[in-house]
């Protein structure tokens, strides 16, 4: 394994324990020793939330000195997940890192500044029919291609929540891409999603295969399904908001430490005021919105003629394209 993916595996699993068991003993957190762990809990410290949070003069007099209270409490932001500020040169070097998966239709790729990115959570949004499930295939062939024909050359990952995988569409569009159809089919993860749930656990496995192999792409199709149907109604919307929210967070952990594209596809719902603008917008409103990096809507025009938008976007300038739905897949 390489150290890249061995820290991005450390991360990741810091977090999803954290995130698992938000409470976690102070004396789990690294190098804290067993004498300074009980000195903390003596004086109210319990877990690495409160050191996390504390104040380090604080700490400074519990733990003997200024610097060993700031080495502890940066250790439980770290384990929390709780970045502090990092250089505007670190944030162009990061970007500088970004991977791109091509659509395999130029336009749309245009759009997207060169194709889908790694290290982000892309919501394809659109209404029935529209073609997000199909955007989804074409990607899980196209990641597989080498890098000189938009690819790059790795496998992926394919979370079904709403049994609309099809292999043999796979292999339809793998065969007009010039791959082996069966080579294609094998070289995804597929795994049917069964409740919100259950969903998140996938999520949480999805991490050992990255680790195992070389994967670019993981696709969750539809991200946003079982939380409606287990969370209905304004009754429940908090919770199945605090849910999902959780679950995006780890998408895009995910994303960004295993250098992964997600593309997750996300239902249009009516909204009331359809007086003022759109009539339809994305389900799971906000949490979405904030949570991924891109969101690009689809729309069907007049027969396989289908419209993207890229919306929401700090990064791109508002435009649309147009590409269509062949038996070959998507095609400008
Ligand atoms: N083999 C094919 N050849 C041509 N067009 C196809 C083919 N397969 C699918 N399509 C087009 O794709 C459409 C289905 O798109 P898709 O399943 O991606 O929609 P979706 O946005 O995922 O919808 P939903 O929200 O219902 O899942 C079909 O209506 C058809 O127009």
């Amino acid at each position: 394994m390489s150290t890249r993916k061995k820290k991005a595996d450390a991360e990741v699993a810091q977090a999803a324990t954290v995130a698992a068991s938000p409470d976690i003993d102070v004396e789990e957190l690294e190098g804290i020793g067993r004498v300074t762990g009980a000195k903390l809990k003596e004086k109210g410290y319990y877990t690495v939330r409160d050191v996390a949070y504390a104040s380090v003069k604080e700490l400074a007099e519990i733990v003997g000195s200024e610097e060993r209270a700031q080495q502890i409490v940066e250790a439980a932001r770290k384990m929390l997940g709780l970045h502090s500020f990092i250089s505007a040169l670190e944030v162009y070097e990061r970007r500088k890192k970004i991977r791109r998966i091509s659509t395999g239709v130029r336009a749309l790729d245009e759009l997207l500044g060169g194709g889908i990115e790694t290290r982000a959570v892309t919501e394809v949004v659109g209404e029935f029919g529209s073609g997000k499930t199909q955007l989804c295939h074409q990607l899980a062939v196209m990641v597989q291609l080498p890098e000189d024909r938009g690819g790059l050359g790795a496998k992926a990952i394919y979370i079904d929540t709403e049994n609309t995988f099809r292999p043999e569409r796979i292999m339809q569009i793998a065969k007009a891409r010039g791959l082996d159809p069966d080579q294609a089919l094998n070289n995804i993860f597929y795994a049917r999603a069964y409740s919100a749930d259950h969903q998140m656990v996938l999520v949480e496995q999805a991490k050992s295969l990255i680790r195992q192999h070389n994967v670019a792409l993981l696709v969750v199709d539809s991200v946003i399904a079982h939380f409606r149907a287990e969370f209905p109604g304004r009754e429940n919307l908090a919770e199945r908001q605090q849910k999902l929210n959780k679950h995006i967070a780890d998408l895009l952990r995910l994303a960004d430490a295993y250098d992964v594209a997600v593309v997750v596809t996300n239902q249009v719902m009516a909204q009331p005021d359809v007086f003022f603008g759109n009539p339809l917008r994305p389900a799971g409103g906000n949490i979405l919105a904030h949570g991924a990096t891109y969101r690009l809507w689809l729309r069907k025009s007049k027969e396989n003629i289908r419209i993207a938008k890229i919306f929401d976007s700090p990064y791109h300038p508002e435009g649309e394209v147009s590409f269509r739905i062949t038996e070959e897949g998507l095609v400008d």
